[in-house]
């Protein structure tokens, strides 16, 4: 076990955001009250996780022994909790025991995370989607088992949570070479059509750019079409809607961002993307 004070005794790392910054709704009406708590653990501990790995002033090795030590929390092998980050892990712990969802769900967040701490760099579409597998698809498993949906829905629920996140990295690619020095834009895919990171920080996209973005919009369609199976095998009424009114969101981003330049400005959700998810989940309603 590692010492508690030399992990634990650094300025809070939290980036101010909460759940109402998110792209995609985590703790929607749609949940049922009795389930909402457990979401929040969740939420609240991803969150925390998510602002160790994007800390501007820990470095690697740090990002990581923090990152290890909320492992150890999660777990059960670390005590006393005092920190609030820490606390996160620990409630979020006890949320798990209660609930049986399995521990994975957020152990392999971690996975992601460190690799973010490290600068992994992407050099492939493998990469990306194997980065996903660990930054996004968990989130959907989680909601999957809090609600006691059969397995047979993983697999569009994990194209979901895929198309998700490439569309965030999408939004944000300015922001996160700028800010974080990342580039979740394949090496490869960007080679291939002339691109460099330079390219990335221009006012607007150029042509060679505009081609990285269009071929990952393609393979975003892709895991749209799996993922709009999801709401079909969703068993609980108000769960299948909330899975209905998010794929409609990552189908209007998908559209919005073929149409709109990420660097131009941020292509953010907006009221009639909104309406239409909302109309989505009306109709996944019988
Ligand atoms: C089964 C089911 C309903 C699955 C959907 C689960 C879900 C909402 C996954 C989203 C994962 C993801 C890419 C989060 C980033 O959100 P963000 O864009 O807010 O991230 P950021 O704040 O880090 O930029």
């Amino acid at each position: 076990m590692t010492d508690t004070a030399s992990v634990w005794g650094r300025d809070d790392v939290s980036s101010g955001k909460g759940a109402s910054d998110e792209n995609f709704p985590v703790g929607s009406i749609l949940l049922s009250k009795a389930l909402r708590p457990h979401v929040h653990a969740y939420y609240d501990y991803a969150r925390v996780i998510d602002d160790i790995a994007d800390c501007e002033t820990l470095s690697a090795d740090e990002k990581i022994a923090r990152l290890d030590a909320m492992e150890e929390v999660l777990l059960g092998k670390r005590e006393p909790i005092t920190r609030a980050d820490a606390l996160s892990a620990a409630k979020l712990r006890a949320s798990l025991l209660k609930t049986g969802v399995p521990f994975e769900t957020a152990t392999d967040l971690l996975v992601a995370f460190r690799d973010d701490s490290r600068g992994t760099p992407c050099t492939s579409w493998d990469d990306l989607v194997q980065y996903c597998r660990y930054s996004a698809n968990p989130v959907g498993r989680f909601l999957l088992h809090l609600h006691g949906e059969v397995p047979e829905t993983f697999a569009a629920s994990d194209a979901l949570c895929t198309s998700l996140q490439i569309l965030n990295h999408l939004q944000d690619c300015q922001k996160d070479l700028q800010r974080l020095n990342r580039c979740y834009m394949p090496e490869d895919l960007m080679a291939q059509a002339g691109a460099t990171q330079d390219d990335l920080l221009a006012g607007r996209a150029s042509p060679n750019l505009r081609r990285v973005f269009n071929t990952l919009l393609d393979k975003v369609d892709a895991l749209n079409r799996e993922a709009a199976t999801l709401p079909g095998l969703v068993r609980g009424r108000r769960f299948r809607m909330e899975c209905a009114a998010i794929v409609g969101l990552a189908h209007r981003l998908t559209q919005r961002l073929r149409r709109e330049d990420p660097l131009a400005g941020r292509v953010a959700l907006k009221r009639t993307d909104i309406m239409y998810a909302a109309g989505a989940a009306l109709r996944a309603w019988s």
